[in-house]
């Protein structure tokens, strides 16, 4: 089989084997250890999941800029940058009304499909037995959040209460403020539990709403549920990993061929970020005219760590500037490994949401990829 037909089927394929993976994962029974792995307010999730679409334009423009120049054919690699700029185009405005929004006022095709198929944005804060319901935000942290928030809209709202309401009113405050003092079960009987959800619920829909998208249900401390809930995060995750390895077909056999064409070059800086070992150079001080201790303390730990900054920033400058491809690699590698997360985190999904995300994404980019396929295989 000819390269062009291997990275086709890589291209094709990657993102739902993944999914499949996490599936087998979870079959076999290794998910557990795997999902202890995944943080949902952990760094990598809020700032670059959440945000990937952000990074992975960035990293994949300035490989297309970089990576442009076809020597001698300044017109294709004008053209080719702007076959880039309209799949690029395309697809973050999918990216936009898939996720973010379709317009003012209305929220994005994932949160519209879960909505027409009866989803809404709950407040069941107390279980039947009184306790505060753990499906109700997923963690500690979380649900500390929520009721703290849901406090403070109903204390900022008490005067706003006609006199039937007054009583629930000083109900739910008061076992949310037991809740929030004590993080533990409020003393909130079963038959007080339904009308205390329903009051909490009600008011927070009356005084925050409209609570029509998960963004604002989340933001607002409710639970998003209830409907057929694509996935978000498999569909970012496959758009971004469909993105990137759509345009490295353009640049890719270039930007290797130089990456490997420089190897013992960048061998060298990353040896050299190792040789500052403080006892390496204690030895090294040694030799025939042996220094002061003083010198040969300051030659053994002060200058190692200064020698390994500057060889890593060094390193960072020239996989930066001249193979940022490794930097597209290395997002590559982290978002199917989220998407492999996303597909073995089960209790966060049903599979035929996770499908749903993925075929959101899988076929726009496949279709954008597929009409220009003659264009790139002609790379
Ligand atoms: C020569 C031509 C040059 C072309 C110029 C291109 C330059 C490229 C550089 C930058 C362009 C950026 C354009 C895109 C901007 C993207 C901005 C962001 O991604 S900001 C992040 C906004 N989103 C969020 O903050 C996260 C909101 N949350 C979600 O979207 C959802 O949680 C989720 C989809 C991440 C998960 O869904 P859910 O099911 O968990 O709700
Ligand atoms: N790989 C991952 N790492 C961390 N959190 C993840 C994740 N995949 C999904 N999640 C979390 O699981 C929930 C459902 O994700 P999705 O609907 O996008 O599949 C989201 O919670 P929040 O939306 O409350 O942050 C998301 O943050």
């Amino acid at each position: 089989m000819s390269s062009s037909k291997w990275f086709n089927a890589v291209h094709l394929l990657v993102c739902p084997v993944t999914v499949l993976l996490g599936y087998l994962i979870n079959a076999y029974g290794y998910g557990t250890a795997l999902q202890a792995t995944l943080n949902k307010d952990g760094l990598v999730n809020a700032v670059f999941v959440k945000k990937g679409w952000f990074w992975t334009s960035l990293v994949g423009w300035w490989c297309i800029i970089r990576y442009r120049a076809v020597p001698g054919a300044t017109g294709r690699g004008r053209r080719r940058i702007a076959q880039s700029l309209k799949r690029y185009t395309i697809l973050t405005v999918w990216w936009y009304v898939f996720t973010q929004g379709i317009w003012f006022g209305v929220g994005p095709i994932m949160d519209l499909v879960f909505v027409y198929t009866g989803g809404h944005c709950h407040y069941d804060v107390f279980d039947n037995a009184g306790h505060v319901n753990q499906d109700f935000q997923g963690s500690v942290t979380r649900t500390q959040r929520a009721l703290a928030l849901i406090h403070n809209v109903l204390t900022l709202h008490g005067d706003d209460q006609d006199h039937h309401e007054k009583k629930l009113w000083s109900r739910s405050v008061g076992s949310i403020q037991d809740v929030l003092q004590t993080a533990e079960s409020a003393n909130v009987t079963a038959s007080a539990a339904a009308g205390i959800n329903s009051f909490i619920h009600d008011q927070m829909h009356r005084w925050q709403g409209p609570l029509t998208t998960s963004a604002q249900c989340r933001r607002f401390g409710g639970h998003w549920a209830g409907g057929h809930d694509p996935s978000g995060h498999v569909f970012l995750t496959t758009l971004m990993c469909m993105f990137l390895l759509g345009e490295l077909r353009v640049f890719g056999r270039r930007a290797l061929a130089h990456l490997y064409a420089q190897k013992w070059h960048l061998l060298g800086m990353v040896t050299r970020l190792f040789d500052t070992g403080p006892l390496w150079t204690w030895r090294r001080c040694g030799g025939a005219r042996p220094m002061s201790c003083g010198a040969r303390l300051w030659r053994a730990l002060v200058e190692p760590p200064v020698a390994c900054a500057a060889a890593l920033l060094r390193l960072t400058r020239c996989i930066a500037c001249d193979h940022p491809v490794v930097v597209l690699l290395a997002l590559l590698v982290t978002w199917l490994w989220q998407l492999l997360l996303t597909a073995v985190a089960s209790h966060f999904h049903t599979v035929r949401e996770h499908i749903s995300g993925l075929l959101a994404a899988y076929l726009v980019t496949g279709v954008v990829y597929a009409r220009d396929a003659a264009a790139l295989r002609l790379v």
